[in-house]
């Protein structure tokens, strides 16, 4: 058997980073060499052949500039990357020849699977809109995964040359018809008790369809992260979206 994959968890006592570093201690071809938290010098994770970030929006930019400088690959689930901060990394990456970076907003086959649907179907249909649902806990909104899945649909929709879909509301009080990315309309949902859930509704005159993922634990999460850490390390630059693993992208 080949060498073990060495894996650096950043945001290791985070929820999801306590999730990741069980399911390192379980691969049996990785093995975890470092858990860091706030105020850890990320030079420690030199060690490591992959560095897995599950942080804050307001730190993971600057954690994969210095786990890049740091010499290891990285893969990325915190949210709140836009085109600026992506073109910054991948800037970045052109002085780190051979390094690779994966960035997914959801590692969910189920989520990964219906923003994939969702965008095949949108150029069929005059309405799309996004609702996600997420636990209380959650600081940022709208969910990464929603931003995504809109910037789907919006381009499905510019590709086939579709206008802006059908609405009349002449007034409203703020926010009643939520966030508009890329001219999608993205609402959000904090309950306690979920855990990360998303509806894709698509209308017609007469007809609709809706796609739904919930994710009910967040071991769903945990066969994308690992299957990101085995290729990250054969993509070189950067890959945002756990699709162009799966060959869906
Ligand atoms: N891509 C995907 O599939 C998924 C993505 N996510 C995303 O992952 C991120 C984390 O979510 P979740 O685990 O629920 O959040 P948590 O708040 O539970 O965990 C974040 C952790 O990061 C730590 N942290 C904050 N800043 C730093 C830093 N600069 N360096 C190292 N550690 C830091 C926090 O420490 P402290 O509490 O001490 O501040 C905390 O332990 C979110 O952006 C979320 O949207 C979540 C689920 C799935
Ligand atoms: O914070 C979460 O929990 C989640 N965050 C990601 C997002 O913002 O899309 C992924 C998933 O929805 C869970």
């Amino acid at each position: 058997m080949s060498e073990p994959i060495r894996v650096a968890v950043v945001g290791a006592s985070g929820r999801m980073g306590a999730t990741v570093c069980a399911a390192v201690e379980h691969a049996e071809d990785m093995t975890l060499t470092a858990r860091l938290d706030v105020g850890d010098d990320l030079g420690a994770v030199r060690d490591a052949d992959v560095a897995v970030d599950f942080t804050v929006p307001s730190a993971t930019e600057a954690n994969v500039h210095a786990l890049l400088d740091a010499g290891v690959h990285v893969v990325v689930g915190t949210t709140g990357w836009t085109e600026e901060s992506l073109g910054r990394v991948r800037e970045h990456l052109t002085r780190a020849p051979g390094s690779g970076v994966v960035i997914a907003p959801n590692f969910a086959l189920s989520a990964v699977l219906a923003m994939t649907f969702a965008r095949q179907a949108a150029r069929y249909f005059e309405s799309a809109e996004v609702v996600e649902l997420h636990h209380p806990r959650k600081v940022d909104a709208p969910s990464g995964t929603a931003v995504h899945t809109a910037q789907g649909i919006a381009a499905a929709r510019r590709e086939a040359g579709l206008g802006p879909a059908p609405d009349a509301t002449e007034s409203q009080l703020d926010g009643a018809r939520g966030a508009v990315v890329d001219g999608v309309h993205v609402h959000a949902v904090r309950l306690q008790g979920l855990v990360a859930h998303e509806e894709i509704l698509l209308g017609n005159p007469g007809e609709s369809l809706t796609l739904r993922t919930d994710s009910y634990d967040r071991g769903s999460f945990m066969p994308g992260v690992l299957l990101a850490v085995r290729e990250v390390r054969q993509r070189p630059g950067l890959t945002v979206g756990l699709e162009h693993l799966l060959d869906l992208g």
